[in-house]
């Protein structure tokens, strides 16, 4: 009944703008994917880390997580996102074929706290296939047209800002991944398939580090917690 979690960590970080792929940029002493691992294991019920790295990068990748031998495999990530994701699935259901739960989660979350991993986890092993760590949205949401015009002002009660892991059972993400594209999450496409995707409370540090100034910010918040 073991937890495999694959870590998408194969994108350019262009809206970041530095010279490494982000999930290699340095924060709080280390590159942002071996905070990733190092918080995934630390929750205590993730048992396999399988990481999507960029293919021009992947002897670094290795070498950088190394510590974490042998709960951590190190795969060439894809185009998109869920290229990437798909490529360490079938890595994973090759090593871990009879993983319970199957987590997806961000290398650019890396300092999210080990409670909501185990909140994931909790969920689908009490019977939810999809599950999500989501929050409130804090701000009034807007939609516009082209050209900036506001068309809509939505209840933001019923909107909610979607954080990582995200939890499933294998079978179901297989499933939802079978020639899919195009979505910017994998609960997305099991939503495609019509099946409930659950959540369960994120939390404000599994923020994700995406712009310069998430950088700064995270360099401020966890530099004592990625020391001690
Ligand atoms: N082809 C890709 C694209 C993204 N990711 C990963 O998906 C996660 C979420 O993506 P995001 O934070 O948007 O990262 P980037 O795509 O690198 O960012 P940007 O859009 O600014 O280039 C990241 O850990 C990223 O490394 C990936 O594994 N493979
Ligand atoms: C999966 C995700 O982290 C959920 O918020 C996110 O959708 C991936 O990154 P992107 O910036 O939306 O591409």
């Amino acid at each position: 009944m073991s937890v495999v979690a694959l870590v998408p960590a194969a994108g350019r970080g262009e809206r970041l703008g530095a010279e490494l792929p982000k999930a290699l940029v340095p924060v709080c002493g280390a590159p942002l994917l071996v905070h990733a691992v190092r918080g995934l294991l630390a929750a205590g019920c993730v048992q396999h880390v399988v990481v999507a790295a960029p293919a021009a990068h992947l002897d670094v990748v290795t070498e950088a997580l190394a510590v974490f031998a042998p709960a951590v495999h190190v795969v060439p990530g894809g185009g998109e996102r869920s290229d990437s994701v798909r490529l360490a699935l079938d890595e994973a259901m090759t090593r871990v074929p009879d993983a319970s739960v199957v987590l997806v989660h961000d290398a650019a979350r890396a300092f999210t706290p080990p409670e909501v991993v185990r909140a994931v986890v909790d969920a689908v092993r009490a019977g939810s296939a999809a599950v999500i760590p989501v929050l409130p949205v804090a701000d009034t949401v807007k939609q516009v047209d082209a050209d900036g015009l506001v068309v809509a002002t939505p209840d933001r009660s019923a909107l909610r800002v979607v954080q990582t892991p995200q939890g499933f059972e294998p079978a179901l993400l297989r499933r939802a991944h079978e020639g899919a594209t195009g979505a910017t999450d994998d609960a997305g496409l099991v939503e495609r398939l019509g099946e409930p995707v659950h959540t369960v409370p994120g939390h404000p540090h599994a923020m994700k580090i995406t712009t310069p100034f998430d950088l700064v910010l995270a360099e401020a918040l966890f530099t004592k917690e990625a020391h001690e």
